[in-house]
């Protein structure tokens, strides 16, 4: 039984945002949450994106663009599109739900973390720039329509000391970081994939606890390319990604291709103009324009149909779920028959092109001789693609090294 006074919340502006929080949507739903799903929606996402985001989530809810349009402390930070997240403000006037967990779009949920709502509000997790702020990609908190106001009021008074939200409620809750340490949620649960570069042995060390990892920073899973021919992800420049931030990439995007649900392209995005004429809803006021959707089967978004009501009562539902703990960061699985899948890829139960590939990968894989495994292990380590959690783990440097000087 779905738990209907409390849910998850993400928000989405734009249709970039909105294949983010399809996969964000898609993997709470994967690992059988038992709470509702929102995702807030604002005027410039297109019916294509809404419908999509209609087969995954409980509720589809249109709010006011909020825009700080705070470029001095925005550029700061080499993000002036993030004026926007001011946007996320709104979901403390999501009254109906008692309490909430908020989940930024660019968020990968890799298992159940429904234990999220035995926090209290208010609980977050350090920063990776700044542990004394709190990152607001993930946070409890309880909707209030009194605190909606004061938020909005200190954001015209006051803006906010990064231009987002998230300097914003660091000042707001501000005794965050000394109140109250069951407060403060474990880094696991808003892993930034920023420690890569800034903490690698610690990401080393704790990486296969992840429970939600979040792709914090400008470049998005969606601006990377995957090829699937290849199974490498590539950079919006055509690099190749840091090979720790791979399986997450490659994880996210076997997400956005699972089926069960509807996935969209820009494609779709594209031919649907009409999007834009959509009329903006105001949230807390009476007359708010409330685009939640009755999802009857979320693999058919077509059929939804606005109702203009809360659909508390009917979740999408589960087909498809699966409880398996599928970490990108775990080694493959051993399958029937000897042939080894693909780590984050094999979790997939679909039929895409991108398993048949793995598994002919898997194939070839077996059948080499020690000599090739030496040589392309070799190559890989030359292109910059260590294996950091196996062969090139620290440890086995450190032998080989010793081995060497001995
Ligand atoms: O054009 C946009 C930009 C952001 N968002 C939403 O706002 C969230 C935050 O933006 P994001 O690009 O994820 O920011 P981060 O790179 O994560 O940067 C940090 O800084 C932001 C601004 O303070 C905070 O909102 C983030 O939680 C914090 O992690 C996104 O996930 C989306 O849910 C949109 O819908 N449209
Ligand atoms: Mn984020």
């Amino acid at each position: 039984m779905p738990v209907t006074d409390q849910a998850f919340v993400t928000l989405a502006t734009n249709d970039m945002y909105s294949q983010g929080a399809l996969v964000l949507g898609k993997c709470l739903r994967r690992h059988e949450t038992s709470r509702l799903t929102v995702v807030m929606v604002t005027l410039h996402v297109s019916q294509g994106a809404r419908a999509a985001l209609a087969g995954v989530f409980h509720q589809v809810k249109e709010v006011e663009v909020l825009d700080s349009s705070d470029w001095a402390h925005l550029s700061m930070m080499g993000r002036p599109e993030l004026g926007v997240t001011l946007t996320k403000l709104h979901c403390w006037a999501l009254t109906e739900y008692t309490k909430c967990v908020f989940l930024d779009a660019d968020m990968l949920v890799l298992c159940n973390v429904d234990e999220l709502f035995d926090r209290e509000d208010f609980s977050a997790a350090p920063d990776p720039g700044w542990p004394d702020c709190f990152n607001s990609g993930v946070f409890i908190f309880r909707p209030s329509l009194q605190t909606h106001g004061r938020l909005l009021q200190r954001a015209k008074e006051n803006g906010s000391f990064d231009g987002g939200d998230q300097g914003l409620l660091n000042s707001f809750f501000s005794d965050w970081a000394t109140e109250d340490i069951s407060k403060h949620l474990p880094f696991i649960y808003n892993l930034s994939t920023s420690t890569i570069y800034t903490y690698l042995p610690a990401f080393q060390q704790y990486g296969r606890e992840a429970k939600i990892i979040h792709f914090l920073g400008a470049v998005k899973p969606w601006h990377c390319t995957y090829d699937h021919q290849k199974g490498e992800v590539s950079l919006g420049d055509g690099s190749l990604c840091h090979p720790m931030l791979s399986p997450f990439l490659k994880q996210w995007w076997a997400e956005y291709w699972r089926p069960g649900a509807p996935s969209f392209t820009q494609a779709d995005v594209w031919q649907s103009p009409e999007a834009h004429h959509q009329k903006a809803g105001s949230i807390g006021t009476t007359h708010q324009e409330d685009l939640s959707l009755h999802v009857e089967q979320p693999s058919t978004p077509t059929a939804s149909k606005e109702t203009g009501t809360h659909s508390a009562d009917t979740p999408p539902a589960n087909e498809g779920a699966t409880s398996d703990w599928t970490h990108p960061l775990d080694p493959p699985p051993v399958e029937e028959g000897g042939s080894f899948g693909s780590g984050a890829l094999e979790s997939s139960q679909s039929e895409e092109p991108v398993l048949e590939l793995s598994a002919s990968i898997a194939e070839v894989a077996i059948h080499r001789t020690a000599e090739e495994e030496d040589q392309e292990h070799k190559r890989q380590w030359e292109e910059g693609c260590a294996d950091y959690l196996g062969k090139d783990a620290f440890d086995n440097i450190r032998k080989k090294l010793d081995k060497f000087l001995k």
